[in-house]
């Protein structure tokens, strides 16, 4: 009887019960979470839920073979053959015109259990590990078990659904991410009459209701701002009245201080669990101590951490090498990059089995994706010649960040989706969940902001036993800052491969080997075709997220006006409002400019003796509270956030969820925004 254990009627030695060993050699690790003496009843109050009066499905339960259950099924086959998951969706997942997979993974055969049961569970694995299908799974077949939808006379016709029968809703930090895990839904709900539908920012809010309203809708899959803003409008015709599952991907994420007002809000209009018993449900990647405080509080006492990474194991892929490349200063970055993707072009010309180049690169702040992918936009092979192709060939070069609007961003991530050679230049909004095939690499610029950054970046590539590099370029400079937050990583220094790191930008190229001076000065024609209003945009932007990594101020202000002058090619380094010099605490700083700037095209080489004009005086805070509004293009807030659902240039905060604005150091995902509870 599928589903048919679901919350009802569990048996003590079920509880009791731990997995057995997987063939992948982890120790897996089931931990019954136990009351922490934090916990508070009054707190957790409409979490412990005493379980409803039994339903006829319960009676069923009661009756359901507790060994079975038992069972660690590993493949998907058995899911069907033993009785625990509808055929409909066993076949989806197994058949190869389908999705063809056959062996379930880790942390697909330990949920699911607990999960058929409805449970609450946080489960813990590695990236591209298959969670997506861990919670899918075993939520639409406890949807489709639900008696009070009627789904056995209704199976495969499931037309009929309504605005009210929504079960199941899956929160995601962004809207791709939403996208994505409903794309997967739906392949997997197929022919089963489950209704999936979105909810996302971004996208137009009456479209979606009406679409809720006509189709119907068992699981919802959404983001936080759009669905507290669906479940909290008493005109939008959606609610969600038996509402029994609630799944946070990228739960620590959602739990951060960023997203956790909103997620709170959310639960909050959900049916009271007293009345409507729930399931809660949490999967990411990396759980930071941090973060368990607030787990503890959103679920049942008892409810199940399944982790598959054993606590003294690095949570990165063994089979990633991961390597940092120390630059002489950050103007070597990007012709650094250049210079890997054509070494990696030549290599898989002359190797067949190499997998054509498709990367990710990362920056901290969304003006550094931006000027970045303008200026890999670019390139000529012959530097200064219009006419000449790009030294990359045909490779795509694509950007995504929150200050493109949602059809750009969603055109951005399903052209690199389907390109097989590309560079996808980004923020953090691809940073978690998106699973994007044959990433062969993962390039970070700059220290990240945390830990959990760097592995949830990182595993962008090496999914589902693939393979990949991982690539940190950073300044000699933020070592500590780096060891700090990564120390404990399996990065290695690569001070060879990439002879353009060391290179010093601020000379002539005549003592460089030809192909890395080739490759510094199409780099630096390419950057001077990128107006100068972006190039000092993004210096101004990367004040407030450098200033962070380096433990001396000066130090960082030296470091970023050599980038805006042998990297950006400015004349010299534009000038910062007296009140955003204030405000991150250099107004002091002799090198630099504060007041305003008028803007004209300028080269590498012109010197500062050509300068922009530059009103106000140089190392004084003097000027006045006009210096940021003068600055034309001047990122005024932050789009921090950077991966939620915001979209559209420039508009402003959507709600009150926590969005921390600045007004500089646009860091792309709220930088040293840790939870806090
Ligand atoms: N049992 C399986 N066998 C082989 N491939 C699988 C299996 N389950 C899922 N996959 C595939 O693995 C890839 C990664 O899955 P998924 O996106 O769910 O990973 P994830 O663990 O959620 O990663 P992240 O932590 O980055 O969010 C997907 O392409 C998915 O189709």
């Amino acid at each position: 009887m599928f589903g048919a254990v679901r919350r009802f009627g569990v048996s003590q030695a079920l509880r009791a019960s731990a997995p057995r060993s997987l063939s992948s050699g982890l120790a897996p690790q089931l931990l019954k979470w136990q009351a922490p003496s934090t916990w508070s009843p009054a707190l957790a109050r409409p979490f412990q839920t005493s379980f409803p009066a039994l339903s006829a499905a319960s009676a069923e339960a009661a009756e359901a073979p507790a060994a079975s259950e038992q069972e660690l099924i590993t493949e998907f086959a058995d899911l069907q053959k033993k009785g625990f998951v509808d055929a409909s969706i066993v076949q989806n997942i197994t058949s190869t015109a389908r999705m063809g997979l056959t062996t379930m993974t880790d942390v697909q055969s330990q949920t699911l259990h607990q999960m058929l049961r409805g449970d609450d569970v946080l489960a813990q694995a590695k990236t591209g590990t298959g969670k997506t299908l861990a919670f899918l799974v075993p939520t639409m077949q406890n949807i489709l078990s639900d008696p009070t939808l009627n789904t056995k006379q209704d199976h495969g016709r499931r037309g009929q659904a309504s605005a009210a029968d929504i079960r199941a809703l899956i929160i995601s930090p962004t809207r791709e991410l939403a996208e994505q895990i409903a794309v997967e839904a739906m392949k997997v709900a197929a022919g089963t009459g489950l209704k999936v539908q979105t909810a996302v920012g971004g996208t137009q809010k009456k479209a979606g209701l009406q679409r809720i309203q006509r189709m119907g809708c068992h699981l919802l899959v959404g983001t936080p701002g759009r669905i507290k803003d669906i479940f909290s409008d008493p005109y939008s015709g959606v609610s969600a009245p038996r509402l029994n599952t609630l799944i946070l991907d990228e739960a620590d994420r959602l739990l951060d201080q960023g997203f956790a007002p909103e997620v709170q809000a959310i639960q909050e209009l959900l049916p009271d669990p007293f009345k409507v018993d729930r399931q809660t449900v949490m999967f990411s990647a990396t759980v930071p101590k941090e973060v368990m405080q607030m787990v503890k509080r959103t679920m049942k006492p008892d409810f199940k951490f399944v982790k598959t990474v054993r606590d003294d194991e690095v949570p990165t892929h063994f089979s990633v090498p991961q390597k940092t490349v120390f630059l002489r200063g950050y103007e070597n970055a990007l012709p650094s990059i250049l210079e890997l993707a054509k070494n990696y072009q030549a290599r898989q010309q002359a190797d067949p089995n190499l997998r054509p180049f498709k990367a990710i690169v990362y920056f901290n702040s969304t003006s550094e994706v931006n000027l970045a992918a303008e200026a890999f936009n670019n390139l000529k092979s012959e530097p200064g010649n219009s006419r000449s192709f790009s030294p990359l060939g045909r490779m795509k070069l694509l950007e995504i960040h929150a200050r493109l609007s949602q059809g750009q961003r969603t055109n951005s991530a399903s052209t690199f989706r389907k390109t097989p050679e590309a560079i996808l230049f980004s923020s953090d909004v691809t940073a978690r969940g998106m699973d994007f095939p044959d990433v062969t690499h993962v390039l970070q610029v700059g220290v990240p902001r945390d830990r959990e950054t760097y592995i949830h970046r990182l595993g962008r590539t090496a999914r589902a036993n693939k393979t990949g590099e991982g690539w940190v370029f950073l300044h000699d400079g933020e070592n500590d800052y780096y060891s700090e937050r990564l120390g404990d990583l399996p990065l290695h220094e690569d001070s060879q491969s990439l002879p353009t790191a060391m290179a010093d930008m601020s000379k002539g190229t005549e003592n460089l080997s030809p192909a890395t001076a080739l490759t510094i000065s199409q780099m630096k024609s390419a950057m001077e075709e990128v107006s100068p209003i972006t190039r000092e945009n993004t210096y101004r932007s990367q004040l407030g997220t450098l200033l962070q990594s380096f433990s001396s101020k000066r130090h960082a202000i030296r470091i970023l006006n050599n980038l805006a002058i042998h990297g950006y090619g400015l004349p010299e380094p534009p000038a910062v409002s007296a009140n955003i010099a204030r405000n991150l605490g250099i107004a002091k700083i002799p090198e630099l400019t504060i007041g305003q700037s008028q803007h004209r095209h300028v080269s590498f080489g012109q010197g500062s003796q050509s300068s922009d004009r530059v009103f106000g005086r140089r190392g004084s805070d003097r000027g006045s509270d006009r210096g940021d509004r003068g600055d034309r293009g001047f990122p005024r807030r932050s789009f921090d956030r950077d991966n939620q659902e915001r979209g559209g240039r420039g508009r402003g905060r959507s709600s009150g969820s926590g969005e921390r604005s600045t007004g500089f150091g646009e860091r792309s995902s709220g930088f040293g925004g840790r939870p806090r509870f």
